[in-house]
């Protein structure tokens, strides 16, 4: 990743003037230019050739469509930030061009983790390094801000994204960050609802990560009313993506090999339960197995490193 390549947006752009710019679309349109994409709609085995999630065992139950927002909570430490950027690995693999706007970790350190990621492996070789770099070329952006931003911010980097880089898909991690008290919901409702109509009015999908209420028992998932903030938060985005580490498997691995119970064994080590998506019919729950060494999440026990095409 040398510093010529990674491709970081100052903090001196004049983000306000991007604000407004794309409220101007016509809204009011005739029914009948909607005809093709309701002829798509129902050839949509044939056409269907939105985003996907990097496993091909998903590729019929969930799509990451242009103009949504999609909700990704999880406990801390659940790994939301590094199951996000293995997302955005396969968005960028499928042609999409990804901002991060990662509120809580350097991007050096969201990229490294990628970067292994991408490598499959614990350490990646410097040419390796290299290699990314120059992949993420006109494919990936990152914002860099650390700490809390506030709304607008927020909406003028999106704003920017979208005019001037052709930002496809852009993560915020995470709400929390976004300026807004923890317990002010009505500012909550109305961000999420700003989120919504300018990835409606764009085409852009819009990834908002943010925290669940940690319930009792960390060792069961939790449930799509557990978002962290307002419950109208559920009601507007597209999709509800519940990422959830299996914390009992790994104190089981801990233990000595006799005492282990080979029912949790058996079990994935990460569930992603996808609670909504309101454009697709499948709901259901997604499981995982984290290779340690690499940060990959892989579809089955069994699978290889998943090959993201990165030349070096
Ligand atoms: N399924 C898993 N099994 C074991 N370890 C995991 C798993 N998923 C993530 N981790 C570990 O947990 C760490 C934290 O992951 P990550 O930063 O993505 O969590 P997060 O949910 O974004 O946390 P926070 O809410 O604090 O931002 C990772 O560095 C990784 O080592």
């Amino acid at each position: 990743m040398g510093s010529s390549s990674m491709k970081i947006i100052p903090d001196t752009i004049d983000f306000d003037a991007y604000l407004n710019k794309s409220e101007h679309s016509a809204h009011v349109k005739s029914a009948s230019e909607y005809t093709s994409s309701i002829i798509d709609l129902f050839n949509i085995e044939t056409v269907d050739v939105t985003p996907t999630l990097p496993w091909s065992k998903t590729f019929s139950n969930v799509r990451l469509r242009p103009g949504e927002v999609s909700i990704w909570h999880g406990i801390n430490g659940h790994g939301k930030s590094l199951l996000q950027g293995f997302v955005d690995l396969s968005l960028m693999q499928q042609g999409e061009k990804v901002c991060i706007a990662s509120f809580e970790m350097k991007p050096v350190r969201t990229l490294a983790r990628m970067c292994r990621q991408a490598a499959g492996c614990e350490e990646p070789s410097t040419r390796f390094i290299n290699g990314f770099g120059n992949w993420t070329d006109g494919k990936l952006w990152m914002y860099d801000q650390q700490g809390t931003v506030t709304p607008d911010r927020v909406r003028g980097v999106l704003a920017y994204c979208h005019a001037e880089l052709g930002i496809t898909h852009f993560v915020i991690d995470s709400l929390m960050k976004c300026g807004i008290r923890g317990d002010d919901y009505n500012r909550q409702k109305d961000f999420i609802d700003e989120l919504t109509a300018f990835a409606r009015d764009t085409g852009m999908h819009i990834h908002l990560v943010a925290h669940s209420r940690k319930g009792d028992d960390e060792t069961k998932p939790p449930g799509k009313m557990d978002v962290k903030g307002a419950s109208e938060i559920t009601d507007q985005v597209d999709n509800i993506f519940n990422v959830w580490r299996n914390k009992r498997k790994e104190a089981e691995l801990r233990k000595p090999e006799s005492n282990q119970s080979k029912e949790i064994l058996d079990q994935p080590d990460q569930l992603i339960l996808v609670d909504k998506q309101r454009n697709g019919e499948w709901e259901g729950t997604i499981a995982l197995w984290f290779d340690r060494a690499s940060f990959q999440y892989r579809a089955h026990s069994r699978e290889v490193v998943l090959d993201f095409g990165v030349p070096f």
